[in-house]
């Protein structure tokens, strides 16, 4: 089987900054789920951003099921196959109200306004936020809005999700609801988060991202959480 994402050699710095990926490599496989630790700083949602093609990298390649992403058709091809939930929601959600923000992809893609709105309510109602649907993003909670924005992701149903801190600010019930849904998810993830507790529950395989590269965490929980100490 050839991986869904690869990551090769890659190497990054910011203008005037230090470098954050040295020769980085690493790679994922369809239906696989892995995540991300690593302190403050360390580049987890940079590396998303390379990935996404929201920021170039000074050397190295991005694969898309064994084909290089090089032109700008490869690059709209991986934004289908890969969802990205932002760290910020408010960089999501930008739409009159959180039911246009959910139906804004699928009408993107063709979808009658009917077929839109029936997968807008089914992804909302998963996340327990079909009651707030007609409310303007401004008027969301927090938390309300990183459920809002990991809708929009999920009613395109990618491939692969980028999850950057997806449980930051969720009460306990829809932390809960959370790890469920992706512990039931048949999809690629890879989660970058410092709540140990919630990646724990959802996968037993772990990096850490630590001076430009990933590293494998064997024994992962009790490894990370000593990161974390
Ligand atoms: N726009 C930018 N310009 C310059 N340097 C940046 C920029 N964004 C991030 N950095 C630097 O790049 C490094 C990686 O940042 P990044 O946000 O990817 O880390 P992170 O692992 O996601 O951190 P956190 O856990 O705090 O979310 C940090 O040293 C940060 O200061």
């Amino acid at each position: 089987m050839i991986p869904l994402l690869q990551v090769k050699d890659l190497c990054f710095a910011y203008p005037n900054g230090h470098d954050v990926f040295k020769n980085l490599s690493f790679e994922i496989f369809p239906r696989e789920k892995v995540c991300i630790v690593g302190k403050n700083g360390a580049g987890k949602t940079t590396l998303f951003y390379i990935i996404m093609g929201l920021l170039r990298p000074v050397k190295g390649e991005i694969i898309l099921d064994g084909k290089i992403v090089r032109t700008k058709e490869d690059l709209r091809c991986l934004r289908k196959k890969i969802g990205f939930l932002f760290q910020d929601p408010e960089d999501q959600l930008f739409c009159p109200t959180l039911l246009d923000d959910v139906m804004f992809g699928p009408l993107n893609m063709g979808f009658s306004r009917d077929d839109a709105f029936d997968k807008a309510h089914k992804v909302l109602s998963m996340l327990g936020i079909a009651h707030l649907a007609h409310k303007p993003p401004y008027a969301l909670s927090g938390g309300q809005k990183r459920l809002g924005a990991l809708a929009s992701v999920l009613v395109m149903e990618p491939e692969l999700l980028l999850l950057d801190e997806p449980s930051s600010g969720l009460d306990e019930e829809a932390w809960l609801n959370l790890v469920l849904l992706l512990q039931n998810l048949n999809k690629a993830m890879i989660i970058a988060s410092h709540d140990t507790g919630f990646l724990e529950r959802v996968t037993p395989n772990w990096y850490e991202l630590a001076d430009g590269k990933l590293i494998p965490l064997k024994n992962c929980c009790n490894k990370a959480t000593e990161t974390f100490k």
